[in-house]
């Protein structure tokens, strides 16, 4: 068993030589890894091998070299002095394959060396089973299968033959190569304008010196070249040359056992032109003949060698080829390399799109509440950079129309799912903004119309509308412009903030109806408060009529439109800050007086009511009767013209009813209301008709109510005049003197009779105590009222029982009267004359007065 460079592993005790490796530690990979076994299998762990090789991350930066020829002619051992690998090479002593299958290796880093690209050891390294051995006899299947991957995934493809080799066909693996010209023709088929070209570095082995390195290299030439034109070439490519698809180089090293120091010198050179890659000045053109103008001496990969496969799609590239080959498909390179972009552009897109999705899924749930969310527009550029940014990276290097397709397909996909985030957060920056401008706006009016503070408060609320919209606009276009992303339309807010505005001008105007609304309102309270003592004080003396004031009406009318014309002066200021415009101003000057009108009717109403206009009535009515023109209280004596005087006053008054029935001016003209109120505006929200002047506007009182009010109040004058009245007759029955006289001389005896006797006497003096103590304890009324009280129900009773009587006895009574014949006279005056003489009629004035 032998040991390559002192650390190659045997054949049979290699680390994954059976192809098992652990594979997060690189050591296990000493002999690289089995990427395609004996049995055409491929690995599944090239993605895990790069990684652990740290060459995942490369992109474009590596390069892919793989060796072709016989078997056992000393492919590995090549390999390892070149690129420091560490391939199974076969022991001396039993000749047999070692390799089988590919083997994949990175090249080591060679620590002597400066590497200005610093990818010196960015080298993957096949070892392909060598052709021509017994081991696979006639089978030449694989070694087919196996030169095609080589070619199709490396940039160069070293032939390795033995200087003795040249010139034969099989041992040259002319056969071999003529297959792979063949295939190479084929897998470019599609895409004829590719630029792609292979470096096919030919290495003489065991070159003693006798022929020449340039003898040998024309041999080749010539042979390759028969062989191209020996080929039966596709449609389209039949004038084709060998060197429109290949460069050639060719190198002879020294006999390994022969001349060993040759041999690693010479070998140390050539790793020195694989590991420099292309040295400066040098172009990408070979020569007519087809081989490299770079002679001996340059870099070895050219760009144009490179497969333009990034590092982290190449496992995937490799593995596509190879299925490809295996099932003996076409193998069309460049569908494999939009095969492999897509499959990467995808892989790459779900990365970014999990990154993403760390970012924007909370806000996402987040939204369902319609909230405002904070920070969206930061967290969104970031997340949709970072997608975007990571994706052009990994995703760029792949090809380019594909790349570019499922470019917009992500950005399109990203973007959808902020569209939805960024309309849901215009709507709720939309919302909070229109929240926030009616709270503010509300609260500001709420205080400036807090109790006690006047109609005309020191605010403007133009300028407090004005500034609180400014403020949520402003606040709408900061956040919503953090929204916006480069490119995309739909991110601009313009539209949504003409939405805005337009619906917070429509709260600012609806708002200005209310407070419009709320300040005639508040103004018809200030002018019913106004008004009240005014019309009040008119109702009582509204008999006075006077060539300057005018009667009750021309009063009331003035005080009322005095009151209402200030009303609306203030309301007009106040509208004025409001900013109302013209329109709003006159419907509302309109309701505020026609709602003052209102106001007097009420007042008016409130005047004429039953009870209060009745006692209005008997005021003036007592005021004529019981005071004379002095104003002093009447004494009636019986000589006094009291029927007269009770007729005058009764008529005066009695003319205050027509009065106060109807409003109606001194002049007998109705109040100019119409003028006043002027022309209801045009489109007036509410019902004009509602508002207008109805037929009987100035009707205070109907002509029915009148009647019954007349007989009212003449009834209330009868009772005061039958009141005047009794006080004279009670004047004069006084008793006489002489009565005093006649009762004292017929009473003599028994006074005298009284006073002698102790013990009526003492009666007398009990009785005379029992009265002053009454007096003073001020006893009399009480003790009055009982006996009224009992003498009243003891002439109840006696009634009562009076009617069963008769009623028992059947008698019809014969004297019944009719209750209101003859009690009044021609003039309407009550009769009196009969009081103290006739007990009937006497009953029924009593009766009459009774009932008053
Ligand atoms: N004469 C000669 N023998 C060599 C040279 N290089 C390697 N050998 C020997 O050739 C034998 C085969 O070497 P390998 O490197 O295993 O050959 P291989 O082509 O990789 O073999 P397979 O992988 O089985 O195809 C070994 O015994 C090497 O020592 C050389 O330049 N000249």
């Amino acid at each position: 068993m032998s040991v390559d460079r002192g650390g190659g592993h045997n054949r049979s005790g290699s680390i994954g030589r059976n192809g098992t490796h652990t594979k997060d530690d690189s050591s296990s990979y000493s002999s690289g890894l089995q990427v395609i076994d004996e049995n055409k299998e491929f690995t599944a762990e090239l993605p895990a091998y790069l990684t652990a090789q740290k060459l995942i991350t490369a992109g474009f930066s590596y390069h892919v070299v793989a060796v072709f020829g016989s078997q056992s002619t000393g492919k590995s051992t090549l390999l390892n002095h070149l690129f420091g690998t560490q391939f199974s090479v076969m022991d001396e002593q039993a000749r047999r394959q070692t390799t089988k299958g590919i083997w994949m290796s990175r090249a080591v880093e060679d620590t002597k060396r400066s590497d200005p690209r610093g990818m010196g050891n960015n080298i993957l390294v096949m070892d392909v089973e060598g052709t021509d051995g017994r081991e696979r006899g006639e089978d030449q299947d694989f070694e087919r299968k196996s030169a095609l991957f080589a070619l199709a995934t490396s940039e160069v493809l070293i032939v390795n033959i033995w200087e003795h080799q040249v010139g034969l066909y099989q041992g040259a693996n002319m056969g071999l190569l003529k297959t792979v010209f063949e295939v190479n023709l084929g897998l470019f088929l599609k895409d004829k304008s590719t630029t792609h070209r292979s470096l096919l570095f030919f290495v003489i082995r065991d070159h003693i010196g006798h022929t020449p390195l340039q003898n040998l290299s024309n041999t080749l030439m010539q042979d390759l070249n028969r062989i191209w034109s020996s080929l039966s070439k596709p449609p389209g490519l039949e004038d084709s040359r060998i060197s429109d698809f290949f460069d050639f180089e060719f190198v002879a090293l020294p006999h390994k056992i022969l001349q060993p120091e040759r041999f690693v010198e010479e070998t140390q050179k050539l790793q020195k032109r694989f590991r420099e890659g292309i040295s400066p000045g040098v172009d990408a053109t070979s020569g007519s003949n087809g081989v490299s103008q770079r002679g001996g001496g340059g870099g070895v990969f050219l760009p144009v060698y490179h497969r333009r496969i990034p590092a982290d799609g190449f496992p995937h590239y490799a593995s596509g080829v190879w299925t490809q080959i295996v099932t003996n498909k076409d193998l069309d390179l460049p569908s494999q390399q939009e095969l492999l972009a897509q499959y990467r552009c995808d892989e790459i897109a779900a990365t970014c799109t999990a990154g993403f999705n760390q970012i924007m899924s909370p806000f996402e749930e987040q939204a369902k509440t319609g909230r405002v969310l904070e920070g969206l527009g930061s967290a969104m550029g970031g997340a949709l950079s970072e997608a975007m940014g990571g994706f052009e990276e990994s995703g760029g290097r792949y090809h380019k129309g594909v790349f570019e397709r499922k470019r917009e397909d992500l950005r399109e996909n990203l973007e959808g799912r902020l569209r939805g985030l960024v309309v849901g957060q215009f709507s709720a920056l939309s919302k909070r903004a229109v929240q926030e401008f009616t709270e503010e706006v509300t609260s500001i009016l709420k205080v400036a119309n807090a109790p006690g503070r006047s109609t005309s408060s020191n605010y403007d609320f133009a300028v407090v509308v004005g500034q609180t919209r400014d403020k949520a606009v402003d606040r709408f276009t900061t956040e919503a412009s953090e929204l916006r992303i480069p490119g995309a339309e739909w991110s601009d807010h313009e539209n949504e903030l003409t939405s805005l505005q337009i619906a917070l001008d429509e709260i600012a105007a609806r708002l200005r109806g209310e407070e419009m609304k709320r300040l005639v309102a508040r103004l018809e309270k200030a002018i019913r408060i106004k008004l009240a003592e005014p019309v009040e004080l008119e109702f009582r003396r509204m008999e006075d009529d006077s060539k300057e004031k005018g009667n009750l009406w021309d009063r009331v009318w003035k005080v009322w439109t005095e009151t209402v014309g200030e009303g609306v002066e203030g309301f007009l200021t106040r509208a004025g800050s409001l900013n109302a415009t013209e329109k709003e101003r006159d419907i509302g000057a309109w309701k505020l007086r026609r709602k003052a009108w209102g106001v007097l009717k009420a007042k008016i109403e409130e005047e004429v009511m039953e009870g209060n206009i009745l006692l209005k009535l008997r005021e003036s009515f007592e005021d004529r009767f019981r005071y004379d023109e002095q104003g002093v209280p009447r004494v009636w004596k019986p000589t006094d013209p009291i029927e007269q005087t009770y007729t005058t006053a009764r008529e005066a008054t009695l003319k205050l009813i027509p009065l106060i029935s109807r409003i109606r001016l001194s002049s007998g003209a109705e109040p100019p209301l119409a003028e006043f109120l002027g022309d209801p505006p045009s489109d007036f929200e509410e019902d004009v008709d509602e508002m207008g002047i109805a037929k009987d506007e100035f009707e205070v009182i109907g002509e029915a109510k009148q009647v019954d009010l007349s007989t009212r109040f003449k009834r209330m004058a009868d009772a005061v005049f039958v009141e005047a009245k009794r006080s004279t007759v009670s004047s004069v029955a006084e008793i006489p003197i002489f009565f005093w006289g006649l009762l004292l001389a017929l009473g003599w005896n028994e006074l005298w009779a009284i006073l002698r006797s102790p013990v009526y006497f003492i009666f007398l003096l009990l009785c005379g105590a029992a009265a002053y103590v009454v007096y003073t304890l001020n006893l009399w009324g009480p003790i009055l009222r009982i006996t009224n009280a009992m003498g009243q129900q003891a002439i109840d009773i006696g009634k009562e029982r009076l009617r069963d009587i008769v009623a028992d006895q059947n008698v019809a009574h014969p004297e019944a009267v009719d209750r209101t014949k003859g009690v009044y006279d021609d003039s309407g005056i009550i009769k009196l004359q009969t009081l103290d003489s006739e007990g009937r009629r006497r009953t029924g004035i009593k009766q009459e007065d009774d009932d008053e």
